[in-house]
């Protein structure tokens, strides 16, 4: 088997919020917009970001429980719908690519890595930030958390990008503790970003990626 079909075989699948993109900003206007429509109180940017991670519905019940505001099911499912229609009208608002990513991601596509992304943001919406940012030539398979049966911590969604990879295994990278979680449940290596916020990576900066282009001596 030559080279170049032996590399095709390599794969590497990202989470997307703090990994590729630095959405934080963009999600907490949304949610707070939305919040601010229905006369709850806004949340600090900062806080939010510290949330985003167990995708939209998580976020907002964590939300509501931090003002101490009671919520049936019904109730945040509403709220979740309405904050993912606002941020959906402009998903490119608010966000920004990390240093180096785009140039990263092309050069390891280029080098015959096959790449697949595991996030726990909605499918629609996924794909519509990475046509937005000119990344969507680079996937070989998306999963969004409403793609899968279960979605991050769950294994079984790194295993379905992985599936549809049309690989054995992978290389998991990500930026929060969902990941890491994700990757040791599936059995998966896991390497998280340097630029994943403190404290939620147990893993030692030392050991962390400073650009995604480390990941070619992988
Ligand atoms: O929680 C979310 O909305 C998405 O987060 P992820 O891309 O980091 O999985
Ligand atoms: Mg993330």
């Amino acid at each position: 088997m030559g080279q170049a079909a032996q590399s095709d075989r390599r794969a590497i699948v990202f989470d997307l919020d703090g990994t590729l993109i630095d959405s934080a900003p963009g999600i907490a206007a949304a949610v707070n917009r939305t919040f601010a429509a229905h006369g709850l109180e806004p949340t600090p940017p900062d806080l939010i970001a510290g949330l985003i991670g167990h995708g939209a519905y998580r976020l907002v019940a964590d939300l509501l429980a931090r003002q101490f505001i009671p919520a049936a099911p019904d109730d945040i499912a509403f709220l979740t719908k309405a904050y993912l229609d606002s941020y959906a009208e402009a998903p490119l608002e608010g966000t920004t690519v990390y240093p180096h990513v785009a140039e990263d991601l092309a050069a390891l596509s280029e080098a015959g890595w096959r790449l697949g992304l595991c996030t726990n943001k909605p499918q629609a919406l996924a794909v519509s930030v990475l046509e937005g940012l000119g990344f969507d030539h680079l996937f070989d398979a998306v999963r969004g958390a409403d793609a899968v049966c279960a979605r991050k911590p769950d294994p079984g969604h790194l295993h379905a990008v992985i599936a549809a990879l049309e690989v054995e295994t992978a290389i998991y990278v990500g930026d929060t503790e969902v990941d890491e979680a994700t990757a040791q449940a599936a059995g998966v290596a896991f390497r998280g970003v340097g630029w994943a916020a403190p404290g939620r990576l147990s893993a030692p900066e030392t050991a962390r990626l400073s650009r995604l282009s480390d990941l070619m001596a992988c």
